[in-house]
């Protein structure tokens, strides 16, 4: 079973769903009703970060205002557990990102892929747990892995065992000069708040759904650069961004995103496209950034379709869109004409299988400057 289709229903829930649709048409009304509402919530929370943006622009005030307001940030902490735990569990549209991160963690680390990929100075996991940093964890989805160390951070936690610490205001320590037992010690005792971390602690950083609540780039540049101080060398970033729109409509978008975070001292491991998100994993292949960051622009790269201030394009946290027409299916099909035969990652050299991934165009790569 591939790792999107563990999160969707069985056969026998499909069915259950279906009769139960049938029978109390009511029922399914209302927990639709209430999945917008708490999409409603997480949606506008991001609105209005991005409205100020503009207006104002200083983005350190408008974070710091942000993060002061309390009664906005817990409600909508609230409604993204919601979401997970009573809809996209039950439903496919929160499509796996979690178990696609723990396979991919469980290929690299434990299977082979870390050696394949960086011959054989790489790191070792062997005698303990893989160590895993989930920022903006909200609910501490990564927790009930046994194979992992997880720390969650998160600036208003929804559940108790997640720390709060804002990662963009997070300071960097020396690495801790420990032995591995005594690093899983040193994770283990952590606290609320978490204002400071020593870099090179972690093994993965996870960013799920976390860059584009940003309202800039920068902000998103920010964190993928503290997240390859925090990560040991040949450790891995994990970034799952929404986006429901076809893989072709933004390829030039996640082009541009590769060349950023490329740039920081990772190398892209591999990459999927759900129908709500993308998938990526880098390498940390380097101790050091590149010498060259002042040349080119590369904060703005990290941009996404809603910087542009257009229209609110469809996201994951959108219940699921009315059946496509006949002339829809046609557009679609003609967009899957141009995709390439087998998909293939460059980098890995893996096929991915599973028809709801598909894999990002290799072309000529197009920067928004
Ligand atoms: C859309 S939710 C994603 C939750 C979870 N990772 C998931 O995949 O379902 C984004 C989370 O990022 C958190 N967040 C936003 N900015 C943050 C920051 N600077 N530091 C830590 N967490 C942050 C928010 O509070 C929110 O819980």
């Amino acid at each position: 079973m591939d790792a999107m289709n563990s999160a969707c229903p069985s056969e026998k829930e499909t069915d259950y769903v279906q009769i139960h649709a049938a029978t109390f048409p009511g029922a399914v009304r209302n927990n639709k009703n209430d999945q917008e509402k708490l999409s409603t919530v997480v949606k506008s929370v991001h609105r209005k970060l991005r409205r100020k943006y503009r207006e104002v622009g200083d983005f350190e005030k408008i974070w710091r205002e942000h993060c002061e307001d309390e009664e906005t940030l817990s409600e909508y902490a609230l409604a993204m557990k919601n979401l997970a735990d009573n809809h996209w569990a039950k439903t496919c549209e929160g499509e796996g990102r979690i178990e696609w991160c723990r396979s991919v963690c469980q290929e690299y680390f434990l299977n082979g892929g870390m050696k394949r990929t960086n011959g054989p100075h790489r790191l070792s996991v062997q005698t303990g747990r893989i160590r895993l940093l989930d920022v903006g964890s909200c609910f501490n989805p990564f927790l009930k892995f046994d194979e992992f160390l997880t720390v969650g951070i998160d600036i208003v936690p929804a559940v108790e065992s997640v720390h709060k610490c804002d990662f963009l205001n997070l300071q960097l320590q020396p690495p801790l000069q420990l032995e591995h037992d005594a690093v899983d010690a040193f994770l283990l005792q952590l606290r609320s708040p978490i204002d400071a971390l020593p870099g090179e602690l972690f093994h993965v950083a996870v960013f799920s759904l976390l860059l584009s609540y940003f309202p800039s780039p920068y902000q998103r540049w920010i964190c993928c650069k503290k997240a390859h101080e925090l990560l040991a060398l040949h450790g891995l970033l994990l970034i799952i961004t929404p986006d429901s729109s076809h893989q072709n409509r933004h390829a030039p978008m996640m082009a541009s995103w590769r060349v950023a975070v490329e740039t920081l001292g990772f190398k892209r491991y591999k990459y999927v496209k759900f129908a709500h998100m993308h998938l990526l994993a880098f390498r940390k292949v380097s101790l050091q950034t590149s010498s060259d960051l002042v040349s080119r622009n590369y904060p703005e790269m990290l941009y996404i379709p809603q910087d542009l201030g257009g229209a609110e394009e469809g996201e994951c946290w959108d219940t699921p869109a009315p059946p496509r027409s006949e002339d829809e299916d046609e557009q679609l099909a003609c967009g899957f004409l141009e995709l390439p035969d087998a998909p293939y990652d460059s980098d890995s050299g893996e096929s991915q299988s599973g028809s709801a991934h598909c894999q990002e165009r290799e072309e000529p790569i197009l920067l928004h400057s």
